[in-house]
């Protein structure tokens, strides 16, 4: 399998590409480009690790060549925030550039699955849609916003309140990724019980969280290295499907449209990427009213990437 990552030079890029080095079965291909000149070192740099995964590095004229033959593409290019801004004040800056790379993916690997990681990923993912659908080589089943760090951000901050160890927490989150578009199903951890105010609190932090990495880094960026952890997490859980090694993971894809046309939840990954969106069970309450009042934000970050992109 080849994997591209593009903007790999960048925090989350170098992160999560140490990671693929290492953990990508034997025999894989890791493909790295970036729009910095740096990124031929990258590479170099990484392929003195030994594992039998072939590192190349791209710079930015090489976009083609990158992505030719790839299986998977992920792609954390782009601005990230600094401390007083939403992810939705990176449209202007990142729309551009998830355009461009999609473009590329269509005409040189129009079959790869896509992992869209640049915020905001809740209006990125529809735009990278629409640039495949006006190629004509746009499957659902093969474009991906990876939401997957709020869900380990649930599982370490579950395990913390409880002192369970975190790798034995599941917590399944659906919806967007940004602010109250992130919800959390406390109410399916299982073998753990919260109060209504414990319930509260660790909704609003896990929906907060990047925003706590970003206050915490003083203006020097916003999650790079959980988040490279969170993609790696879901670009191999993807693979594995995709070698016929079904998972499930919580993402952000094109399902049947009954709360929003994109929505992150439950889906089984299998041969052909995403085999099947499961069902995300019975919300509570307070599950519910969340849902209720996120909707139509979700909604218009969704419009906002269609309209950008048509
Ligand atoms: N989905 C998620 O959960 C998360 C998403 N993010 C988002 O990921 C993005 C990247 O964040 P960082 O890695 O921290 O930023 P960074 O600034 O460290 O790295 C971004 C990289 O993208 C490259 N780049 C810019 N334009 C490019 C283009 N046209 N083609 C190829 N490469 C290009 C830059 O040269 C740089 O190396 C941001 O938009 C950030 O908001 C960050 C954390 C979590
Ligand atoms: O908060 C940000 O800007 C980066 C991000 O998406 C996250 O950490 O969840």
């Amino acid at each position: 399998m080849k994997v591209a990552v593009l903007g790999a030079a960048g925090g989350i890029g170098q992160a999560l590409s140490l990671l693929l080095k290492t953990q990508l079965p034997a025999g894989s291909e890791l493909s790295l480009y970036d729009v910095a000149p740096v990124v031929p070192g990258v590479a170099v740099d990484l392929s003195h690790i030994p594992t039998d995964v072939k590192v190349t590095g791209f710079g930015k004229d090489d976009l083609a060549s990158a992505l030719v033959g790839s299986d998977i593409v992920l792609i954390p290019a782009g601005v990230p925030r600094k401390p007083g801004m939403d992810r939705s004040d990176l449209f202007n800056m990142n729309a551009g550039i998830v355009k461009n790379l999609v473009q590329g993916v269509a005409d040189n690997c129009p079959n790869a699955c896509v992992g869209i990681i640049t915020n905001p990923v809740n209006t990125t993912v529809p735009i990278a849609a629409e640039v495949l659908k006006q190629a004509g080589c746009y499957d659902k089943r093969k474009l991906f916003g990876v939401t997957t760090l709020d869900v380990i951000r649930s599982e370490a901050f579950v395990g913390e309140l409880r002192g369970l160890n975190p790798e034995n927490v599941q917590v399944p989150v659906i919806g967007g990724h940004s602010g109250t578009t992130i919800l959390p199903l406390l109410s399916q951890v299982e073998g753990v019980e919260f109060t209504e105010q414990e319930i509260k609190d660790l909704t609003h932090r896990i929906q907060n969280a990047g925003t706590e990495v970003v206050e915490a880094k003083a203006g020097g960026g916003s999650a790079t290295l959980s988040m490279g952890q969170a993609a790696a997490r879901f670009a191999l859980s993807l693979l594995k499907g995709l070698q016929g090694q079904d998972t499930i993971e919580c993402t952000y894809v094109e399902g049947p449209g009954d709360n929003a046309k994109f929505f992150a939840q439950p889906v089984r990954l299998g041969k052909n990427g995403a085999e099947e969106i499961l069902s995300y069970g019975k919300l509570s309450a307070f599950e519910q009213k969340c849902m209720d009042d996120m909707l139509d934000g979700l909604k218009g970050d969704i419009k906002t990437g269609i309209d950008f992109a048509s």
